[in-house]
């Protein structure tokens, strides 16, 4: 990945990161741009071999870390082994998410906290101990956690992700003021549709969910993974020094849309 992201003002906010979802999508393009840029990366991820599938297109400058970050101990570990050299580590990037599609009705109790915990639960696990060190040594630091349109633009199927996005959008806020006069910086990434590896499996290879998408969307597609590159290196840059509790939505619109029935109207007269 070119670090042609990080160029003048926008040069990475700090050289040591981590990265959650670090091995596919999103998380990985964003912990590719960030090494490219001369970053040292943590990417984490439950699964060791994708990870390490990440770190090897890398020149080394990449380390792979496995936790499930709904393991509140798994996150211990993992920050203890990227702070073990360097210290507390002042990047952060929260990707790591999971959801499905279904219906309000047939999500289980086990279902919506398999959600909740990985979109809510266990990013605020992630926040606090990325936190901790930084806090306790006075080391500024800036935290970009990855929401989504959902957190405010509401579709059919996703009440569990929606609910655990806009709270995690609250979350930032709160942090952002209680971290603020310490000197941490807490902002969200809220993308609409990409095609990921994760994303296209869980909802947008299904055509009805594809097609509902599109007609939402005022500017009429899916989004390219370059045009989430940018206002993530903005984030995690010094040019973003000014920048705390903001979320940063990049849907092509979608967030905006009025249309409840896609883009069907009733006649006029
Ligand atoms: C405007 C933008 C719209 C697009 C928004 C996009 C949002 C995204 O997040 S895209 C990223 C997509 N990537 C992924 O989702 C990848 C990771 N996914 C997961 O890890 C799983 O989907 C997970 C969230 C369910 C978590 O996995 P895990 O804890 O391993 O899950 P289990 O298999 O143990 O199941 C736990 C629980 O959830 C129920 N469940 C799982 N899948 C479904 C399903 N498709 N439908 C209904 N229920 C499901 C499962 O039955 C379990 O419940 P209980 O049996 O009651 O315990
Ligand atoms: N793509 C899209 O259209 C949209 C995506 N988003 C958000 O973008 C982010 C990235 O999604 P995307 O790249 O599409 O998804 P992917 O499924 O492609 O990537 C998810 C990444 O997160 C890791 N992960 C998932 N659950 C956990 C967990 N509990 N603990 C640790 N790591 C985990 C996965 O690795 P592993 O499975 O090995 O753990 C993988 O590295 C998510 O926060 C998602 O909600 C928001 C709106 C739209």
């Amino acid at each position: 990945m070119s670090s042609a992201y990080f160029q003048g003002p926008w040069v990475p906010a700090a050289d040591r990161a981590l990265v959650t979802g670090g091995s596919s999508g999103i998380g990985r393009d964003i912990a590719l741009m960030l090494a490219g840029a001369g970053v040292e990366v943590f990417v984490v991820g439950r699964r060791m071999e994708r990870l390490e599938a990440v770190a090897a297109e890398s020149d080394g400058s990449i380390t792979p870390l496995a936790a499930d970050i709904r393991d509140a101990d798994a996150v211990d570990a993992a920050f203890t082994a990227a702070e073990a050299e360097g210290g507390p580590v002042p990047l952060l990037v929260n990707a790591a998410s999971g959801a499905f599609l279904a219906a309000a009705e047939d999500i289980s109790p086990g279902g919506f906290a398999a959600v909740v915990g990985s979109s809510l639960n266990g990013p605020f696990q992630v926040l606090r101990r990325w936190a901790q060190p930084l806090l306790g040594a006075g080391t500024p630091g800036a935290a970009m956690m990855v929401s989504s349109a959902l957190a405010e633009r509401e579709v059919p199927g996703a009440a569990h992700s929606s609910a655990a996005k806009a709270g995690l959008e609250a979350l930032i806020r709160s942090l952002a003021v209680e971290w603020g006069p310490r000197g941490l910086r807490i902002n969200s990434l809220a993308p609409g549709a990409f095609s990921t590896e994760g994303a296209d499996a869980g909802m947008w290879s299904f055509g009805p969910v594809h097609d509902a998408a599109l007609d939402n969307i005022p500017l009429g597609r899916f989004g390219a993974s370059d045009e989430l590159l940018g206002p993530a290196a903005f984030l995690l840059s010094r040019a973003a020094g000014y920048v705390t509790g903001a979320t940063v939505v990049v849907d092509g619109g979608w967030h905006l849309s009025p249309h409840p029935f896609g883009s069907v109207f009733p006649p006029r007269g």
